[in-house]
């Protein structure tokens, strides 16, 4: 196997200290921080953020909020933006720094000063000719892409969509195919498998497989799927109080679960983190330079080497080499059908 093929694989190994992406520019004259106290968002809420703070080993605290941070020690912190933050956003996952008033308690609320630079960042526009891109999720490992093998069926373009996304973030897919009860997996998983994409099965009649748990511990895993796919029977499953947790989250923002559509990031009992992301169903490619979405298709990118140079692999190249595999039974016609729809969707805005 190429090691394009393998590539998401490669990205696996590769993202264990790899640099971060971005480099923000450190300003000189700052106040000193070195107090403060650091945390995690977990969701935000009409300009409300609720963070987490783990407790410092040893100092545990005795009693009350450890049933609401769901660990040992841990409390949630309601607070607000510094205005010295200026234009910084402050997004679900991002580590901050707290001043002010950080007990957690009833009414209480702290000042986030700061922001850690982000290892990675997970953005969505609403739709492919949408210009703005919101960044959504922060320091994110993996993007889980939760699809039912039927009722409803899976959309193999949408998985390529998220699979884009992933790839575009530096984040790691897992393909997650629920509802095997109700049919095999097998013909994605060849779809997938040979693309190097780790993929998990679930069914709702039986216990969560070893590798299910395996796949999630100890890293920041990003739930994406459309409604009815089972995403909330997964993370009930996986966070046996989930529903109370996230009732309590938004207890402290004043908002029911129901009508929340906000991003919640939920600690998972066996290490690790999980966001569940109940009003993001797909992802726009409009910040996507064209160039890197073949990236996400490794068997097409192999074969897109013997293109003539400068080909953009579209419907109206003479000679893209797309076709060629395709006529000859080398690459599935489905496949570069799905690549080519979000080359489309891009190559109309290619001049944004
Ligand atoms: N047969 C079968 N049904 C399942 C399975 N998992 C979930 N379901 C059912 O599928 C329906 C949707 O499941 P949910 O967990 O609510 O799906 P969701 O993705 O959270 O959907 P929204 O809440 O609409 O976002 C429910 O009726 C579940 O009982 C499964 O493994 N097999
Ligand atoms: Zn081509």
């Amino acid at each position: 196997m190429s090691s394009r093929q393998r590539r998401f694989e490669v990205d696996d190994h590769e993202s264990y200290g790899r640099p971060a992406r971005r480099t923000r520019p450190r300003t000189k004259q700052r106040p000193n921080y070195a107090d403060a106290t650091t945390a995690v968002v977990v969701t935000r809420d009409r300009g409300r953020y609720t963070c987490r703070v783990e407790a410092k080993a040893g100092h545990a605290r005795p009693t009350g909020d450890t049933e609401n941070a769901g660990d040992a020690g841990a409390r949630q912190v309601l607070a607000m933006r510094a205005r010295t933050l200026g234009r910084t956003s402050v997004i679900v996952g991002d580590r901050v720094r707290l001043v002010g008033d950080v007990s957690g308690d009833p009414g209480s609320l702290a000042r986030i000063v700061e922001v850690e630079e982000r290892a990675t960042v997970l953005r969505r526009t609403a739709d492919d000719d949408d210009p703005i891109e919101r960044p959504i999720v922060a320091n994110a490992d993996q993007l889980v892409i939760v699809t039912a093998l039927a009722d409803p069926p899976p959309r193999p373009r949408l998985i390529d969509r998220c699979l884009v996304a992933a790839y575009d973030a530096d984040v790691e897919p897992l393909l997650c195919l629920t509802k095997a009860d109700l049919a095999s997996p097998e013909e994605l998983l060849d779809i997938y498998r040979p693309l190097g994409v780790h993929s998990v099965v679930t069914r709702h009649d039986e216990e969560l497989g070893e590798l299910v748990r395996e796949r999630l511990a100890d890293r920041v895993s990003v739930l994406v799927g459309h409604s009815g796919v089972g995403k909330s029977t997964l993370v009930n499953t996986l966070i046996p109080d989930a529903h109370r947790a996230t009732g309590e989250v938004s207890d402290v923002t004043g908002r029911g679960r129901h009508t929340s559509t906000q991003a919640v990031m939920l600690r998972l009992p066996f290490g690790g983190w999980i966001v569940d992301t109940p009003g993001i169903r797909s992802f726009g490619l409009a910040h996507v330079d064209p160039h890197r979405l073949i990236g996400a298709f490794g068997d097409l990118d192999d074969v897109a080497e013997e293109c003539p140079r400068g080909c953009t692999h579209q419907r109206t190249e003479p000679e893209c080499a797309l076709d060629e595999a395709v006529a000859e039974g080398r690459l599935d016609p489905a496949r570069v059908e799905s690549y080519r729809r979000l080359l489309d969707s891009r190559e109309l805005h290619a001049g944004d």
